[in-house]
């Protein structure tokens, strides 16, 4: 696990992102309202992303068009700015489905295109103040997951307050590269939590970590003011 604090911790993501889709690779963006600069960062740099795909590690169970969806943040601010003949394909998870329909939808996409055990080139997550990354809340059973790459969870640990679906623990652990981006003073507990010196392991976060691959965290100096 490498550690890093930088000044702009969003323009990093916004080049990894990039030189990931011009590789023509599988990639995972995340929601919330973190990643939303770096997503812009990105569309700036008007990238080709054609030969990759574009997968989410969770979304929340609305349509695609409301404002709470994770699929309309990262369209508004990153996919829908790329160049029509340029865009990425994009799985998108249907939250209006509801978590159950939602998640086995999703979990038959991945295995068509990239088998039982998936091995994206790069996952982004985020980290919510009570340690959940994607929609893995502490102490939910959906944590426990070992059998399923993705799962619906009826009970968000915080707001919103909208059924979800999400990558499971065993899926986001195969990937190749996982990536966290983390600011703000917030969420500095939460990142001392999972990625401290002594990992609580009630916290999500604290259990990515990949059976092959490269997890970086990438922190501002606000979120990084838990860690010694
Ligand atoms: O609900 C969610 O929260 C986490 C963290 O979001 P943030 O707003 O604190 O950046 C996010 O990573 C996840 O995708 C989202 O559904």
């Amino acid at each position: 696990m490498e550690i890093r604090v930088e000044e702009n911790p969003a323009a990093v993501v916004a080049d990894m992102l990039v030189e990931a889709a011009e590789r023509g690779s599988h990639i995972v963006l995340t929601g919330g309202s973190t990643p939303k600069l770096a997503y812009e960062l990105a569309a700036g740099k008007g990238a080709n992303w054609s030969g990759s795909t574009v997968w989410f590690s969770d979304e929340r169970c609305v349509p695609p068009e409301s404002g709470l969806s994770n699929f309309r943040m990262a369209t508004d601010a990153l996919l829908g700015r790329i160049m029509r003949d340029q865009r990425p394909a994009v799985m998108r998870m249907q939250g209006e489905l509801g978590p159950d329909a939602g998640a086995a939808a999703y979990e038959a996409d991945v295995r068509e295109q990239l088998g039982g055990s998936p091995r994206w080139d790069l996952v982004l997550l985020g980290l919510g103040p009570d340690a959940h990354c994607a929609s893995l809340f502490p102490g939910k059973p959906e944590v426990e997951e070992r059998q399923r790459l993705v799962t619906g969870v009826e009970l968000a640990g915080m707001e919103p307050q909208v059924p979800r679906i999400s990558l499971t623990l065993p899926a986001i652990n195969g990937a190749r590269k996982v990536v966290f981006l983390i600011t703000g003073k917030d969420k500095a507990k939460a990142v001392a939590r999972a990625f401290g010196d002594a990992p609580d392991p009630v916290s999500p976060a604290a259990r990515v970590r990949l059976s092959a691959g490269e997890l970086v965290i990438l922190l501002d100096e606000a979120a990084a003011g838990g860690l010694k």
